[in-house]
This record gives structure tokens, C-alpha cells and sequence, in this order.
């Protein structure tokens, strides 16, 4: 699929992804200088009136919630083919179904993102919606400054509750969806929706998805040692006698919060070791501290972006991370093999996970920087096999800064990789950095290079 230059006034940066029904975009609004996500109907459909009604559908009814839990749609519009499209906020931290595969999630957060989840389907159930393909990446995330937001997202098949009998075709994702939703022209209510959110709680805390109705395993079995009345929750909501679930979102989403309230909720679960937990998070901090690199959190340039500020006194190096990266340090990280032979020693690493930072198949978000002393070459490094094909490369300039960077939008899986070697212009030193973020972002990258400071 070729790239367009601009959907309306919105640059487009890259492709996000694709549905069954349209193809996603990440644009840049340069007006407000902020990124956006455009999502245009796909050609062969957007001729047909009832898949662009109900196109237009799912943009009124985020227009109309406007909800912190929901993703918002800000405009539509009519590219000059026919086909719709709707500028919505951008999701930078990808879908919950990245994060399970990421590993096991400690309770607690797996609580928090379900209560939120719950708030954003109780908003549209407030609003006389029924979501209908409520799944974990129909569930997007933004970085906040306080961390991960949850916005649920693609509302592709919801429909007015009022109009919810009689649909001739099923529509769902099996798995996830309700028994009756599997029903050709099956009665639907807001407690199919519930069904769900006990699916998508299932896979939260046991990291898989629940089997096909009826089903007959508690969480508990799985994961030992989870509280009785959420084992009692999750299975009530998974009934295939809809009678017998919670009543509506607003009802199941209380029952988590109260659970997640009880102070005897567990929170040393063993396998959580793999899992990068707040405490480990906080256990490398006070290492970082010891071993010389100290950490600061502060605004970034970019609106609601929050860095965290961390100087390697033995580099002589500070640099910004966006703090919901800021989970791992490690101040002597043995660089790339192909940089280790240019001369490069080990460098500073903040990341979501320091043991996977060279294996670029696994996700892993963050910055590495080493410093080198005198003017190097550094193309060979850059280009040397962290991802396949050839990277994007760039000449950056900035007041402090000079050099070039090298992309890979999308490498191995594992989000966008970028390499850098900048030096100060007129000074004998080099400092060769790498950034994987979820999500291609140049502008991030020029965040940090620029936020990057030798001393
Ligand atoms: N607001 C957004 N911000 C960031 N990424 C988004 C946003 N909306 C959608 N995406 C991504 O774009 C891709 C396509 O999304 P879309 O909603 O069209 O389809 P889908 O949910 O993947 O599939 P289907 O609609 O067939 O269930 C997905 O990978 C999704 O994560």
C-alpha cells in the first residue's frame, strides 16, 4: 500500500495498521504540532452506505462521549476519492494485547487497567451503546504523565442499544465475544459486553484468553492464590446464562474496584520475577543511584510527555527517557558487538526491560547512550544488523548537536529502532545512541537527542 503525503492539513508519518474495514495512519497535525491517528475507510467499502454509516457511526459516538476512557475522535472528513475519514488521538504505548504478551502483569496493575477498561464501557453504556468487540487490542494505551492510559478503541461494530435485535450477522471475536453474540440475529444487551470484559479480565490475570463457553476453569486454577470474589467475578461474568452475569459494566467494574481496594490483595505472586515489577523498578533506581547515575523527572517539550532526566557521572552524560520507559537502569551495558569493535565501551541504558535491550524481536522501549572519545565514523555500526533491510537515514542538527540517524520504523516486531552518532559541533566526541520506541515517532527522537547533554 503506497503512502500518501497528507490526509486534509495531517502530514502522514506511517502506516499504524490495517482492520477488516479501514487502514490506520500515524499523521502529524502541523498546525498544533501534535500527532494524531487517522483512520480512513478502505477503498472497497467506501462505496457501500451502510459500512460508511457505520463508519461515520463510531465517529459520532466518540464525538458524542468525549470520555478520558475512550479514544477521542477530534473531525472527519471526505478524502477527494470518497472515502471517509476520522482524526482521532494518537494511541503512542500500543494495545493491552502487547503488554500481556510482554509477560505476566502483577495483580495489581492488571486490576487497574480492568477498572478502566470498565469505566470506558460504562461511559458507552451510559450513552446507550453496546461496544461488541470489547478484546485486549481493541484496548489502546497513551502515555500519560503518570504513566499508561488506557482508551478504548474501534467501536467498528458497535450499534445503538435500541437497535440491537435482529442483526442478521454475528459480529465479535470469538473468544471474547458472548454465546449469544454468536447467534445470527441473536438479542443483544449491555451484558454482552460484560461477557467481554470477564474474557478480557481472564486473559489480564492469567495471560491467556478464557476457552470457548462454557467455561469451566477459574482464573484461580491458573494463577494461585487470586481473592475468592474475583475468581467468583470473572467466572459470573463469563456465564452463558446471561442472567447470571453482573448486570451492566458500571456493576462489574465496582466489584473490581473493591477488590482491587482490599488490603489483603496479593502482591507476590512467584512468577512475577519475570514480570518488571514497581519494586525491581525501584530496586534499580537506588542501583542506578549507587553506581553513579542519578534521576530527575521533567516536563518534555512534546504536551503531556514527561521525561526522566538520568546522568551517568562516569559518562559525563544526561539524557531524557519518557518516563513510562523509565523502568530498568543499567549504567554498563556492553554495547552491540559491531560497536564494541568500533571502540565503543558499555553505556547507560533506561528501558522497559535492560535483559532483552539487543534482541530486537522482543519488545523493549528506551535509550542507550555511550560516549566515545574523538570524531567517529559510525555509519557501519548503525547499519550493522539490528534489524532488517535498510535503514532511513538522516542528518540531524540541532544547537547542541550534529550527526546522523539511522531508522527502522518497524524492526523485527519489536517496534521502531533508531541509531544515532551525534557529536557538538567542534568537539572530539562522539556519542552513538539507540532508541526503540512502540511506535515510529521521528519526533521523539529528536526529543531526546536533543535533550541528550555531555558534563
Ligand atoms: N488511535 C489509534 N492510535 C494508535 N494506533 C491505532 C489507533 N487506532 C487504531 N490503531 C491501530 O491501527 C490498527 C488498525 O486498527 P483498526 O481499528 O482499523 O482495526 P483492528 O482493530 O486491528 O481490526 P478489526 O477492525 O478488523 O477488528 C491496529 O493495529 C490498531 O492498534
Amino acid at each position: 500500500m503506497s503512502q500518501p503525503e497528507a490526509f486534509g492539513r495531517y502530514r502522514v508519518i506511517r502506516r499504524l495498521g490495517s482492520g477488516s474495514f479501514a487502514t490506520v495512519w500515524l499523521a502529524q497535525d502541523d498546525l498544533l504540532n501534535y500527532p494524531v491517528a487517522i483512520k480512513v475507510l478502505a477503498e472497497n467499502w467506501a462505496h457501500q452506505m451502510d459500512i460508511q454509516h457505520r463508519f461515520l457511526e463510531e465517529a459520532r459516538i466518540l464525538r458524542q462521549t468525549d470520555s478520558t476512557w475512550l479514544v477521542a475522535v477530534h473531525d472527519v472528513d471526505v478524502l477527494p476519492d470518497g472515502r471517509p475519514y476520522m482524526v482521532m488521538t494518537y494511541a503512542d504505548q500500543g494495545s493491552v494485547a502487547d503488554l500481556i504478551r510482554r509477560g505476566p502483569l502483577p495483580l495489581d496493575e492488571a486490576l487497574r487497567l480492568l477498572t478502566e477498561i470498565g469505566q470506558g464501557i460504562t461511559v458507552l453504556h451510559n450513552h446507550g451503546t453496546i461496544h461488541r468487540d470489547i478484546k485486549p487490542s481493541n484496548v489502546l494505551l497513551q502515555s500519560s504523565p503518570v504513566g499508561q492510559r488506557v482508551l478504548v478503541a474501534d467501536l467498528g461494530f458497535a450499534k445503538a442499544i435500541d437497535e440491537a435485535s435482529g442483526f442478521t450477522a454475528a459480529a465479535g471475536t470469538p473468544g471474547y465475544m458472548s454465546p449469544e453474540q454468536s447467534i445470527p440475529g441473536g438479542d443483544l444487551d449491555v451484558r454482552s459486553d460484560v461477557y467481554s470484559l470477564g474474557a478480557v479480565a481472564y486473559e489480564l490475570i492469567t495471560g491467556k484468553p478464557p476457552s470457548r463457553p462454557p467455561v469451566r476453569v477459574p482464573p484461580g486454577r491458573i494463577r494461585p492464590g487470586l481473592p475468592r470474589e474475583l475468581d467468583d467475578l470473572i467466572l459470573s461474568a463469563l456465564s452463558v446464562d446471561r442472567e447470571s452475569r453482573p448486570g451492566d459494566a458500571k456493576t462489574f467494574t465496582d466489584r473490581v474496584r473493591s477488590i482491587r481496594m482490599a488490603p489483603d490483595l496479593p502482591r507476590a505472586v512467584p512468577w512475577w520475577q519475570r514480570y518488571r515489577m514497581p519494586w525491581r523498578r525501584a530496586a534499580a533506581l537506588v542501583a542506578a543511584s549507587l553506581l553513579g547515575a542519578t534521576v530527575l523527572t521533567v516536563s518534555g517539550g512534546a504536551p503531556g510527555l514527561s521525561l526522566t532526566t538520568v546522568r551517568d557521572a562516569a559518562q559525563g552524560i544526561r539524557m531524557g527517557v519518557p518516563s513510562v520507559w523509565a523502568r530498568e537502569f543499567h549504567t554498563d551495558l556492553r554495547a552491540r558487538p559491531a560497536a564494541v569493535d568500533a571502540g565503543a565501551g558499555p553505556g547507560l541504558l533506561v528501558a522497559t526491560d535492560a535483559d532483552d535491550w539487543h534482541s530486537t524481536d522482543v519488545p523493549s522501549y528506551g535509550v542507550y547512550a555511550t560516549v566515545m572519545p574523538g570524531a567517529r565514523d559510525l555509519s557501519k555500526v548503525a547499519e550493522h544488523d539490528p534489524c532488517p533491510g535498510d535503514p532511513a537515514s538522516r542528518r540531524v542538527r540541532t544547537g547542541d548537536w550534529e550527526g546522523t540517524v539511522w531508522d527502522w520504523p518497524e524492526c523485527n516486531g519489536g517496534g521502531a529502532f533508531t541509531s544515532a552518532a551525534v557529536h557538538p559541533p567542534g568537539e572530539p566526541a562522539t556519542v552513538y545512541l539507540e532508541i526503540r520506541q512502540p511506535d515510529y515517532r521521528p519526533d521523539l527522537v529528536d526529543e531526546i537527542i536533543d535533550h541528550t547533554v555531555l558534563g
